[in-house]
């Protein structure tokens, strides 16, 4: 049996990665000390699917401790594998904590991985790599899991596929449902700009026609429509730029939207568009789409109305941490104007079909 350590106790920690654990010791580490002790409180949760989808799961024989406290950094110091789900921006944090535990540890190597949405996520903890006894590689978290606050139970996608890294890690892993991944990267970043940016169109344009469940929103016939403008452009981009077959394109694209589309799993606008100043990052599901449209001597107005969209968001939840001219300041003059004329027309409350038009 394995000490498998998951840092980050929320939705995807706890309703996911532990699913691949089950028959190893687990041991859950957060910084949310109401979590923890409900964790450490509750023999058992469980993780439903949609109806008739699959059996739940129910969890036991976890352990939960505070990730800086003692049996925290005991934990991380005795583990075989640790793996990482806490959001990008919490990354750095995690570094500086997982340091204690390497200083405590007397055992050899270490695996660890991450499972968080974004390209080239394990720069953060690169550092960790000056001690020799790590290998630090990234997975890919397909599967959307939703929880609420007021309980450990978790509804989830019925899916169980985990790819990593096998080329950074330096070797396979024999849990069932991790796959070894030969280009993660390649995977991550079309996974990102596409299943992530159709989830951006869903999201922003269905804050704007103010749903707040998911599905709905993705079931919207105007947000159909901008989802099948913005693919038809972009997959044939993604093709060309990551030689991918168009057929494994389609494919991959219409998984991302049956998914979205599918009202038995059901997740929130607010889930979905939180973090929108990281979501509007240069190398993030929108502008960096809009980069590879770019450079394959294409456009798409329905993505240029979704950072508009974005940046509507931003505007009132009050979330941008900088101007909105700053995060569209690398696009062409001509895509700034259009999205800033949106983006006027967002707040006099036009249809999107008329700001498309
Ligand atoms: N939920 C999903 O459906 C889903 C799907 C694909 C990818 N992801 C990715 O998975 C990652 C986690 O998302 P989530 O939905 O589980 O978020 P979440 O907010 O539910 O959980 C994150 C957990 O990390 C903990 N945390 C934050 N900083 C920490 C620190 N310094 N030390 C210890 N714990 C810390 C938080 O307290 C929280 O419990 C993100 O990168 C997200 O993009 C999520
Ligand atoms: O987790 P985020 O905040 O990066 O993005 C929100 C959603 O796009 C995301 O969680 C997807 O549902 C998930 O990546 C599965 O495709």
């Amino acid at each position: 049996m394995s000490n498998v350590v998951i840092i980050g106790a929320g939705q995807t920690g706890r309703g996911y990665l532990n699913r691949f654990f089950q028959s190893e010791s687990i041991t859950f580490l957060d910084k949310d000390e109401e979590l923890i002790h409900s964790l450490q409180t509750e023999p058992c949760y469980h993780v439903s699917f949609g109806p008739g989808e699959r059996k739940p799961l129910a969890l036991e024989n976890y352990n939960a401790y505070l990730i800086d406290s003692e049996d925290g950094i005991q934990a991380m110091a005795d583990a075989d594998l640790i793996m990482v789900s806490v959001g990008k921006k919490n990354l750095k944090d995690v570094a500086v904590s997982l340091k204690k535990g390497l200083e405590a540890r007397t055992k050899d190597d270490i695996d660890i991985l991450t499972a968080e949405n974004g390209v080239n996520v394990k720069q953060d903890l690169m550092e960790l790599c000056e001690d020799q006894r790590v290998h630090l590689a990234e997975a890919i978290v397909f599967c959307t899991t939703i929880g609420e606050k007021w309980s450990l139970d978790i509804l989830s996608q019925n899916l169980d596929y985990l790819p990593y890294d096998v080329v950074a890690l330096g070797h396979t892993l024999p849990y069932e449902n991790m796959v070894a991944e030969e280009k993660l990267d390649v995977l991550m970043q079309r996974k990102i700009y596409t299943y992530n940016c159709i989830s951006a169109v869903v999201s922003y344009l269905g804050y704007y026609k103010k749903y707040e469940v998911y599905s709905d929103a993705a079931n919207d016939a105007e947000i159909v429509s901008c989802i099948e403008g913005i693919l038809k452009t972009l997959n044939h981009c993604i093709c060309e730029e990551y030689h991918i077959s168009a057929k494994e394109q389609k494919e991959f694209s219409d998984m991302a939207v049956d998914k979205f589309q599918n009202r038995n799993i059901v997740d929130s606008i607010e889930r979905n568009a939180r973090d929108v100043d990281r979501k509007l990052g240069a190398t993030e599901r929108i502008m960096a789409p809009l980069a590879i449209v770019r450079k394959h001597d294409q456009s798409s107005p329905e993505l240029l109305l979704t950072a508009a969209s974005a940046l509507y968001y931003g505007k009132m939840t009050k979330t941008l941490l900088k101007t909105e001219a700053e995060y569209i300041a690398d696009l062409p003059e001509e895509w700034q104007k259009e999205i800033v004329e949106d983006l006027e027309a967002l707040g006099q409350k036009k249809d999107i079909a008329d700001i498309l038009k």
